[in-house]
């Protein structure tokens, strides 16, 4: 909330900005900061507040309660497809975060190097280390052990509440290959799927694995959302009209639902925009994605647990339960990044962020 003295204050300083009154460069710096900071004078924060979910209660209401007669797997089994030799990091970021936030079980499916290293972060993900890339495998083997790769992953298929597809994946063609197919029986079991970083890449280039997919979610961040939209809308991204360009990019992917994340996170299905501009820290270290994507994870197993349970008696709105999961990530993301943020200020990292998931 910026209070009435912040605005009038902020509008001077713009103004006198905009008029070249040459302030010093380090009074010139210490204002931009807060202007951008307050969030004072974009469109952004005019649409943020005509837009802006209601995250709070969504939240509260599509959160379950700790309940003793629960047995371990109703709160939510998610797997993350990614990891590879360069990236460990991701992958371990999303899974743990999706057990952080209340997740029951989390699993994560990746290359042989990746898989020790990652079991090494923590002994609470279960590694399976399944995915091959190109250069581990002869061209003769690549029918079967791409085969073997898939039915690895499809025997736990229908177990999963979730897939976060992509964090830490790498771009090796043979592994986008086998990845391809993972998606495809996870669309057949009618497995929600979250699509981000390189799994972003791979989708991007063939729309068809999540197109007219309603349990589909892509979380690209900008230079994702960029090729998305060169991509699928054949022109460049335009900030003018963020809604209605993220309305039209989500139909035109026949109702998949976008998370675009940035400054505000703007989410469509295609049918309502939605924003999420609470909290949120200036700090921008790798990661923070990753973290969202296993919060997503969560939120949208518990809320199509709540919708199924509930038949339609849900009084909160969006009801799309990927809407929901959305909203419910980035909102529960932010918070954390500032509560991290108020405690570590530019020393804040990936993981302390994590550790504020659970607080207050
Ligand atoms: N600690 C960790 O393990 C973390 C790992 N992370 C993981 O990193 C992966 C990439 O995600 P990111 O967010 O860096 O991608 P993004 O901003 O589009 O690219 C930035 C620039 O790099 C380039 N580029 C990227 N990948 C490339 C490739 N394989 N080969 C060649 N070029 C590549 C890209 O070029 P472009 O695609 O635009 O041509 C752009 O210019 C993804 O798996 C993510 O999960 C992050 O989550 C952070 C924490
Ligand atoms: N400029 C910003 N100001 C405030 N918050 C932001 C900003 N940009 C992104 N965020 C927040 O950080 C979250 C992660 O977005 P980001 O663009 O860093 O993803 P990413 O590049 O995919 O991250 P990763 O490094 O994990 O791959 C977003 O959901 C958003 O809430
Ligand atoms: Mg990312």
């Amino acid at each position: 909330m910026i209070v009435k003295h912040d605005m009038n204050y902020l509008t001077v300083l713009n103004s006198a900005i905009n008029h070249k009154l040459a302030p010093p460069l380090a009074v010139l710096r210490r204002q931009q900061f807060l202007i951008r900071v307050l969030g004072v004078g974009g469109e952004n924060r005019m649409q943020g507040s005509k837009f802006e979910a209601d995250s709070d209660n969504i939240l509260r209401a599509i959160t379950p309660v700790l309940d003793p007669n629960r047995h371990k797997g109703q709160a939510g089994k998610v797997a993350v497809i990614g990891g590879c030799r360069e990236y460990t990091g991701a992958p371990y970021f999303a899974a743990i975060s999706a057990l952080k936030i209340g997740a029951d079980l989390s699993h994560v499916f990746c290359t042989k190097d990746a898989a020790p290293v990652i079991k090494s972060y923590s002994p609470e993900l279960i590694v399976h280390p399944v995915l091959e890339e190109s250069y581990s495998v002869g061209d003769r083997d690549k029918d079967h052990i791409s085969r073997r790769v898939v039915a690895e992953v499809d025997k736990w298929m229908e177990r999963f509440d979730c897939l976060v597809v992509g964090p830490g994946l790498g771009r090796d063609p043979f592994l986008l290959d086998c990845v391809s197919e993972i998606i495809k029986q996870a669309r057949q079991s009618n497995v929600p799927v979250i699509i981000d970083g390189d799994g972003l890449f791979l989708v991007t280039n063939n729309l068809g694995l999540v197109s007219g997919y309603p349990l589909a979610i892509l979380t690209p961040n900008v230079n994702e959302y960029k090729r998305l939209v060169q991509k699928v809308l054949n022109c460049e991204v335009n900030d003018q009209d963020a809604h209605g360009q993220l309305l039209s990019l989500a139909k035109q992917i026949g109702g998949v639902t976008i998370l675009r994340k940035g400054k505000c996170d703007l989410i469509s299905d295609g049918e309502i925009v939605k924003s999420v501009s609470s909290h949120g820290s200036p700090r921008r270290c790798g990661g923070q994605g990753d973290i969202l994507s296993g919060s997503v994870a969560v939120f949208l197993s518990w809320a199509r647990q709540l919708i199924l349970a509930d038949e339609g008696n849900l009084i909160i709105s969006p009801k799309n339960p990927t809407m929901l999961g959305c909203i419910a990530g980035s909102a529960l993301l932010r918070k954390a990044a500032s509560l991290a943020f108020e405690d570590r200020k530019r020393s804040t990292l990936t993981t302390d962020i994590i550790e504020c998931l659970g607080r207050r």
